[in-house]
């Protein structure tokens, strides 16, 4: 279902009739409208005072300015048309726009100049990520316009102990002295520290079970980025249980809610006030606006029925259901699969340190291959691995070093990448062929972003029929084998069902079903390849000899490699 050819009809009707936002051009900040101070008169509907909305609107203007955004994108001008302004957001919203196309501002923007209305305080959005580096990246986004209008932003990631997290999010009343209050009467008082709240599934649903004071009831804004990857993963029921509390009647649309919520949830179960309370004059019953957005937004009716959009209204760029990035140009390398190390070498050299991100098919071959890489002295750049494996501090601060340019290249598996934005990265190498297309585009849209240059290149194995027969049916063991053979069997999985297929083949089949599908061999100098062999034959008999130490240590601290290395992460995560 998912992977439907490009001219497939939606099944779901709101789909076949989208905008296009191909249609729209940037506009500049001067001339969009409602961003413009005078056209707020046109809108009498405030619990604040014109002059103060003024000075918001002049201050948000200067923050974006601040940012280095001095025009919209077109998919944030086609948001911003839909969501702001006198019919501002009757419908929920669908984006399906390429990667770098700037959708994180395109929500924080229309989020964080309606809320500037607000008159009280309280928890008005909350913006889901899958991972945590996506979320604080979110973050900053929303950090760097919210407080120009007044508005707190605040972060639930699990990133400080739940005790700093709940000083950050819930406002406590001041004590005064020798007056004990019961901790059960302090909930009647807590008020919420933030308007605007930016989490990922786990730590919210902690926050929604446990920490008092911490409501949904006020919610405005919903916002599921990356959400096709945040609707394969239930996380702990956390989409119903976020619908069920900020339902607005009493009749629920999700029968079947109560039978999985935690019973701590029982106590926190609230009906969204009227709208007079929470601040909205003449409205009486603000609705939860859910916005969600991918670059592959999902078109399977029955995943997106999770969501229970409101009146859908789908905004999606072109006619092609997958778009890369405009000045987006890709590549491939063939090689005999043993080489393949060999080439990414020499392809790296080629690219002269370029800030360059390289994905492989799991974690453990982003170990390895980052492991050999860094065997290679001559290269002089400097490369680290970002896996699911990693402690979260440990990749925090690769992800800063590489962001900061101190490291060049990143070796990756895909799980964590998803919606990275790091600036100054020309080269994405997939090492290893992305099975679908959605990982290509995802894989890819880590460079040519926001209007900017840049190449995806993707090595394909020139596997010969015996060959792969051979070792598809000897299953060799990485103990037993000579050295060549054990590379081979790490950095290649050759699996019986591809064995008549060549990448190549599949590869061409894979990206016809995106619009820009063209590909042509990036040629790389053979004497700088061979330049690189007596290196590699080296570095694979330093590698082998690692692999195994890793091996005995992990066997010693008792470390359950399989069990780990078997789907999941240490942190939970897909491979
Ligand atoms: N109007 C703008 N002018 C200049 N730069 C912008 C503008 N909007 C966004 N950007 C920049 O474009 C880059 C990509 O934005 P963003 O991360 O929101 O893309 P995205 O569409 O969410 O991509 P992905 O699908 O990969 O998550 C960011 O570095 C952001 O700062």
């Amino acid at each position: 279902m998912e992977e439907l050819n490009k001219k497939t009809v939606p099944i779901l009707p709101w789909m076949r009739i989208p905008i296009d936002v191909s249609l729209y051009e940037d506009c500049p900040l001067e001339t969009l409208p409602c961003l413009d101070p005078s056209s707020i008169l046109l809108v009498p509907e405030f619990d604040i005072s014109i002059s103060v909305l003024v000075e918001f609107l002049i201050r948000l203007k200067v923050a974006l300015q601040n940012m280095g955004i001095s025009s919209l994108f077109p998919v944030q001008v086609a948001v911003w048309q839909e969501t702001v302004g006198p019919s501002s957001c009757e419908r929920d919203v669908c984006i399906n726009s390429p990667t770098g196309s700037g959708k994180t501002l395109a929500y924080a923007l229309p989020i964080v100049q309606m809320l500037s209305k607000r008159a009280v305080r309280c928890l008005r959005a909350l913006v889901v990520l899958p991972t945590r580096d996506l979320a604080l990246q979110v973050k900053e986004v929303f950090a760097a316009v919210a407080p120009a209008v007044g508005l707190s932003v605040g972060l639930a990631v699990g990133q400080s102990s739940i005790d700093d997290e709940i000083a950050e999010l819930i406002k406590r009343p001041k004590l005064e002295a020798g007056i004990c209050y019961d901790s059960e009467d302090i909930s009647q008082e807590l008020q919420s520290a933030v308007d605007i709240l930016v989490a990922t599934p786990g730590r919210l649903m902690d926050h929604i079970n446990t920490t008092k004071g911490f409501t949904l009831e006020h919610l405005c804004y919903l916002v599921v980025d990356e959400t096709d990857r945040l609707l394969r993963e239930a996380y702990q029921a956390w989409l119903p249980t976020v619908l069920q509390l900020t339902h607005t009647n009493h009749e629920s649309h999700f029968p079947c809610v109560n039978t999985f919520l935690p019973s701590t949830f029982g106590s926190l179960k609230t009906i969204r006030r009227c709208g007079v309370e929470r601040g909205f004059k003449d409205k009486p019953y603000p609705r939860l606006v859910k916005m969600v957005l991918s670059a592959t937004l999902t078109q399977d009716p029955s995943k997106l029925a999770q969501l229970n959009l409101y009146h859908p209204l789908f905004l999606t760029t072109g006619q092609s259901r997958y778009k890369l990035p405009e000045k987006l140009e890709s590549y491939k390398l063939i090689c005999e699969s043993k080489l393949k190390p060999l080439y990414l070498v020499a392809l790296l050299q080629n690219l002269g340190g370029e800030k360059c991100i390289v994905f492989t098919s799991s974690v453990e071959s982003t170990h390895r291959l980052c492991t050999l890489l860094n065997f290679f002295d001559d290269l002089k750049i400097k490369i680290k691995e970002y896996s699911g494996l990693q402690r979260q501090s440990v990749r925090s601060k690769t992800l800063k070093a590489f962001r900061e340019g101190e490291i060049q290249v990143l070796v990756s598996s895909d799980a964590i990448t998803r919606g990275m934005d790091v600036e100054g990265v020309r080269n994405v190498i997939n090492y290893d062929m992305p099975p679908y297309i959605k990982t290509y585009i995802h894989r890819a849209g880590r460079t040519a972003r926001a209007g900017q240059t840049g190449r995806c290149f993707t090595l394909l194995r020139k596997v010969e029929g015996n060959q792969v027969v051979r070792l598809t049916a000897g299953n060799p063991s990485p103990r037993t084998q000579p050295v060549g053979c054990v590379m081979l069997h790490w950095f290649t999985t050759l699996r019986p069902s591809s064995a008549h297929q060549w990448d190549e083949k599949r590869f061409k089949k894979l990206l016809k079903k995106a619009d820009n599908n063209s590909c042509p061999v990036h040629p790389l100098p053979s004497n700088l390849i061979e330049s690189h062999r007596p290196v590699y034959l080296f570095a694979l008999e330093k590698l082998k000899e690692t692999v195994e130490s890793e091996a005995s240590w992990k066997r010693k601290i008792g470390f359950k490699y399989s069990r780990m290395g078997k789907g999941k992460g240490i942190n939970g995560l897909k491979k």
